[in-house]
């Protein structure tokens, strides 16, 4: 045995992680492992709520790895030697966090890393969303090609837009930095407070009003909170261009989806990309998967194989840092 391991074996004080699926990316395994866990993976995929509540019993940590309700039973079934809890996603919402203040269980949560890859994707959306991908492969299908009509399926450009975000934390500004050689009109963004970094990116504090009303690409990139759930009504989407393309990657719960249903069938707003929807997973025969003017995701702004590894090792090292008497990388509160 080398001295560093030596030193090692000497030192880490072994500990119990509970695992939630069984797929977590290896590195972040083999990390916790290396400083002294042990980690007790639970097997069933979806999450069987019966099997992590059996395993999570005796553990010092929860590596929580899908978006199911992380509440006081679960913390009750872990029992009163329980450190530490790290989600594996950037969005708490499915978290009781006001429990874990209140028993003082350090939670993290992975937000920062996610950003590029949701970025990426919600400029996808963008832009299928304003030219017509949906409706136009089901032309396709539908043997509707109208190539003849000049103004068939017109759509909305990026350039000489007004780009609006609701919320401007790391996603939107990884979208904001990709829009700066798109040639956009202005950046707007809606947040309760001012960022200091805004002027980076020329993006202009404004009013959920003026948010409304003058964007061209309206972007949601927030947390779902109680004051954000149902933020996007009727009384908000009737506040938008009719030419607007509504995109959210953030949660479905911000949005009142039979509303948004209603101003994209009267033509209140040009058209919506959707990562998140409400509930997830939509059923099949959901309304608005029937809409032209809907092009629709099954959540999968984090899914890219180089964002769940940097997901898994900060929730990991979250951990790691809770257990080694260190704060949280990214604590949740
Ligand atoms: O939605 C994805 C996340 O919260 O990480």
């Amino acid at each position: 045995m080398s001295t560093m391991s030596t030193v090692r074996a000497a030192t880490a004080a072994a500990f119990k992680v509970l695992v939630s699926h069984p797929n977590v990316p290896a590195p972040a395994l083999e990390l916790l492992r290396s400083r002294g866990a042990e980690t007790i993976i639970c097997q069933s995929v979806p999450p069987c709520r019966e099997e992590i509540l059996q395993k999570v019993s005796g553990v010092d940590a929860i590596f929580w790895a899908h978006y199911q309700p992380l509440n006081a039973g679960i913390l009750d079934a872990a029992g009163a030697q329980l450190r530490c809890v790290s989600t594996m996603s950037s969005g708490i919402d499915f978290a009781d966090v006001p429990e874990f203040k209140r028993r003082q269980i350090p939670l993290g949560h992975t937000p920062g890393v996610v950003k590029n890859s949701v970025a990426d994707l919600a400029i996808g959306l963008m832009i299928a969303a304003g030219r017509h991908f949906h409706a136009g492969r089901s032309d396709i299908e539908s043997s509707q090609w109208k190539t003849e009509l000049i103004d068939w399926r017109m759509g909305q450009e990026i350039r000489d837009s007004v780009i609006g975000f609701f919320g401007f934390g790391g996603i939107s500004q990884a979208i904001a930095k990709r829009l700066q050689c798109w040639d956009v009109a202005k950046i707007l963004y809606h947040t309760r407070t001012r960022k200091e970094n805004d002027c980076e990116f020329k993006a202009e504090h404004v009013s959920f009003e003026r948010l409304l009303q003058e964007s061209d690409f309206l972007v949601v990139a927030a947390p779902l909170t109680d004051e954000s759930r149902g933020k996007f009504d009727a009384k908000a989407f009737g506040q938008m261009k009719s030419n607007a393309v509504f995109v959210n990657v953030a949660r479905g719960g911000l949005v009142i989806q039979s509303d948004l249903h209603e101003a994209l069938t009267k033509g209140q707003i040009f058209a919506a990309g959707l990562d998140v929807t409400t509930p997830e997973p939509l059923p099949a025969d959901d309304p608005i998967l029937k809409l032209p003017n809907c092009v629709i995701l099954p959540h999968l702004g984090t899914q890219t194989m180089k964002t769940t590894i940097e997901m898994s090792l900060l929730a990991a090292n979250n951990i790691l840092n809770a257990i080694e008497g260190r704060p949280m990388i990214r604590p949740a509160y």
